[in-house]
C-alpha cells in the first residue's frame, strides 16, 4: 500500500503494549533538519502517548543519514536499550548521490538488525522532493516518526 493510501500517524492504541518499562534511543540526522525534527517530534509524541517515560528516551545527533548506522551502533554499545529509531531525510538532488546514500543507509541499518540484538527502526524518508518529505513528517500523509515509534514499541516486546 502506498503512503498516499494510509496515514502514517494512525495507530490503534489499544493494540500497542504499554512502553513504560522500555528504554529507547533515537539517532537523528542533521541533514534536512526541518524534516528530521518533525519526524523526531512525531516519534516522541507517539512514544509518550503509549506510556514511555521521557527519562527513558536518549537522543543523539549525527551529521547525515549515512552516519546513522555508526551512530546507532555506538549508542547500542554504550547504553542499555530496548529499541533504537534511526531518523533521516534524504532528498533527491542533481546527481546519483541520493541513490548511494539511501542504499548505504538502508543496508547499514539492516546489517545492525542482523548483527546486534537491539531492534533498529528505519525511519529514513527517501523523497524525490521536499514537498514529499513535508507531507510525510507531519503533513497530509501523517508522520513517519509516529509509525517508527509504534514499530519500536512492538519490536521491543517481540517474543515477550
Ligand atoms: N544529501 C543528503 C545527505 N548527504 C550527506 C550524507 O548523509 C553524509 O552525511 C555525507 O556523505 C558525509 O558522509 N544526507 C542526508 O541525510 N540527506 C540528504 O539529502
Ligand atoms: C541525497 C544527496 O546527497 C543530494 O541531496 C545531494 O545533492 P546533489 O545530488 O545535487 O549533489
Amino acid at each position: 500500500m502506498a503512503t498516499e493510501n494510509k496515514n502514517l500517524s494512525h495507530y490503534d492504541k489499544e493494540s500497542i503494549p504499554n512502553a513504560r518499562e522500555f528504554r529507547f534511543g533515537i539517532v537523528v540526522s542533521e541533514w534536512n533538519a526541518n524534516i528530521t525534527e518533525g519526524l523526531y517530534q512525531g516519534a516522541i509524541d507517539a512514544l509518550l502517548d503509549c506510556g514511555a517515560l521521557d527519562s527513558n528516551i536518549i537522543r543523539w545527533n549525527v551529521p547525515g543519514s549515512f552516519e546513522l548506522t555508526f551512530g546507532c551502533k555506538k549508542l547500542i554499545r554504550q547504553e542499555k536499550l530496548d529499541a533504537v529509531i534511526a531518523i533521516g531525510s534524504v532528498i533527491q538532488g542533481e546527481t546519483k548521490h541520493f541513490d548511494f546514500v539511501c542504499s548505504a543507509t538502508a543496508q547499514g541499518i539492516k546489517d545492525l538488525n542482523v548483527q546486534l540484538d537491539v531492534p533498529v527502526i528505519f525511519c529514513v524518508l527517501t523523497d524525490n522532493t521536499m514537498q514529499q518529505a513535508v507531507d510525510r513528517s507531519g503533513g497530509k500523509h501523517g508522520n513517519k516518526g509516529a509509525e517508527a515509534a509504534i514499530a519500536a514499541i512492538k519490536m521491543a516486546t517481540l517474543g515477550a
